[in-house]
Parts: structure tokens; C-alpha cells; sequence
């Protein structure tokens, strides 16, 4: 009975809102405020301190995209890391990888956890893995304690730099990024919309640019509920066997089998993997000049 309207100063003068049925959850954990509520038209959403993270409709997007843009990019990824993602989206899409042997995931609020398993089970099946370990923490402290060269792939599937989320956003974080990959390992990480943060993203490609000697791009979807209805992602990778980011060495499409094993992929496929590149001239000016 209702509508949520999406007001935040990380996107002033503009609210995205969507039709309320009913409210599912309210809570407030040790590090934000937590709601589920059921609405119209997009399915369950999930809301962090006024925030939509994911909606049932449309998480597929960013969920695929965030996962395979990384993991289709290297030849045989095994080691994998998501920091944050504690819905467990990122995890059902990790796992569709046959090549993958070890998916630890560290997760800072245990609420996330615990609301996506009562109230999304299909996105929270990503635990169900036996790849798949939980560390309930603080990422910036987790990765202080993960040796040299371990990860092919790290996802960083975080909330916006305002909240819990400030220090993912950093250089410090980039760097420990970095040393835990092994050489030619990827990173993909939540990098803000081109409508609404172009400054914010150019301080990240600036500190990528630094701390990655690998390649470095700026990736983009539509995800209909984030203000502005895109999302970006940086895609990164350290000194050592060459990654193309823009043609993938282990692609996948819809068809194949051991990736439909959970379900289809809704969204993701090769075409648009490698059109995600493609950018708008305000953002290239900015993104390629750094
Ligand atoms: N696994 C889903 C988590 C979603 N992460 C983020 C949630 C907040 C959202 N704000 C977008 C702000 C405008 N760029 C970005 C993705």
C-alpha cells in the first residue's frame, strides 16, 4: 500500500520508486538498516539503509554480468573471492563454473545473510555449494590475511562508497586486491553508474591504472532498478599472462550445458559481454584519458 521512493544525496534531485504490496522485514543489524518488501511489479527487493540493492525482476543483470564479465575472461579460473555479495547472487553465478574448486566468500553483515536465505531463496541458493565458504567479516581485514597470489578471480560486489562500503571504494583496498591475486588475475568490481558518478570513477580508473599493470576497462549494464538504470564495473588484472577483457577466452552462452545446470542465465551471453565495453563519448573522454 504504497510506494518506496529511492531518495539518497549519491543521487540528488532524483528518486527511483517502485509500488509497495507489503512489507516483509524491518531490521537494523550491527552496520545498516535491512528491509525487504514485496512490490508490484519487480518481485521481492531488498533495501540496505534506503538503498535498493536487488529486486527478484531484474538482479539476474547485474548478477550475471558482475560474475562472468570477470570469469569468462581468463581460461580456467579455480580460486575465487567475492567480497561482500553476502545476498548470495554472485555465489549461484560463480558456480556455474565447472572449473572453479574454491569460492570463499567474506560478507561484513550476517543480516544480509540470514534476510536473503528467509526471503530469496533462488538468489540465496548460491550457498548451497559445496565450493562455498562464509567468512562473516570486514573485507578490507580479510584480504590483510590472504597470501600473495592466491585468487584467479575477485569480485567485489559491494554497496556505494556511503555506508559500510566507504573503504572498498579506496587505494589501500585496490592495492591488498592486487597482492592476492596471482599474476594475470582479475578483479571485477561495483563501479557506480557514468550518469551520476563520473568523478567517483575516475578516481578509481586513476588508482586502478596505478595499482593493476595488467588492463584495466570500464564495463556498463542496464539494471532498470538502480538510479539511472545502468551499473558499471571495473574490470582489472595484474602483471603476467595477458587478459582481453573484451573477447573472452572462455565464453559461454545460454546453450551450454554445465552452465545451465542452475537454471538458465537470463541475461549474460557473449554479445553482450563484449559490448558492455562500449562506451559513451562523455564517459571514453574520461575513462581512457586517466
Ligand atoms: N548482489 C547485489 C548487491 C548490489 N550491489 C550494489 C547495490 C547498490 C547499488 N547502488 C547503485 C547506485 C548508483 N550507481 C549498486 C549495486
Amino acid at each position: 500500500p504504497g510506494w518506496f521512493s529511492e531518495i539518497s544525496p549519491m543521487w540528488p534531485g532524483e528518486a527511483h520508486s517502485l509500488k509497495v504490496e507489503k512489507i516483509l522485514f524491518q531490521g537494523k543489524s550491527e552496520y545498516q538498516n535491512v528491509m525487504v518488501f514485496q512490490s508490484s511489479t519487480y518481485g521481492k527487493v531488498l533495501v540496505l539503509d534506503g538503498v535498493i540493492q536487488l529486486t527478484e525482476r531484474d538482479e539476474c543483470a547485474y548478477q550475471e554480468m558482475i560474475t562472468h564479465l570477470p570469469l569468462c575472461s581468463i581460461p580456467n579460473p579455480k580460486k575465487v573471492l567475492v567480497i561482500g555479495g553476502g545476498d548470495g547472487g554472485v555465489l549461484r553465478e560463480v558456480s556455474r563454473h565447472s572449473s572453479v574448486d574454491q569460492i570463499d566468500i567474506c560478507e561484513i553483515d550476517k543480516m544480509v545473510v540470514d534476510v536473503s536465505k528467509q526471503f530469496f531463496p533462488d538468489i540465496a541458493v548460491g550457498y548451497k555449494d559445496p565450493r562455498v565458504t562464509l567468512h562473516v567479516g570486514d573485507g578490507v581485514a580479510f584480504l590483510k590475511g590472504v597470501p600473495e597470489d592466491t585468487y584467479d578471480a575477485i569480485i567485489v560486489d559491494s554497496s556505494d562508497p556511503i555506508g559500510p562500503a566507504q573503504e572498498l571504494f579506496e587505494k589501500p583496498f585496490f592495492a591488498s586486491v592486487a597482492k592476492a591475486l596471482r599474476p594475470g588475475g582479475v578483479v571485477c568490481t561495483q563501479a557506480e553508474s557514468i550518469w551520476l558518478h563520473m568523478h567517483i570513477i575516475e578516481d578509481i580508473v586513476s588508482n586502478c591504472r596505478q595499482i593493476f599493470k595488467g588492463s584495466v576497462n570500464y564495463a556498463w549494464t542496464t539494471v532498470p532498478t538502480y538510479p539511472s538504470g545502468v551499473i558499471g564495473f571495473m574490470l582489472c588484472s595484474t602483471e603476467g599472462p595477458p587478459v582481453d577483457f573484451k573477447h573472452p577466452a572462455n565464453p559461454i552462452d545460454a546453450e551450454d550445458s554445465h552452465f545451465n545446470s542452475k537454471g538458465t542465465l537470463k541475461f549474460y551471453n557473449s554479445e553482450i559481454h563484449a559490448a558492455a565495453f562500449c562506451l559513451p563519448s562523455f564517459a571514453k573522454k574520461v575513462i581512457d584519458s586517466k
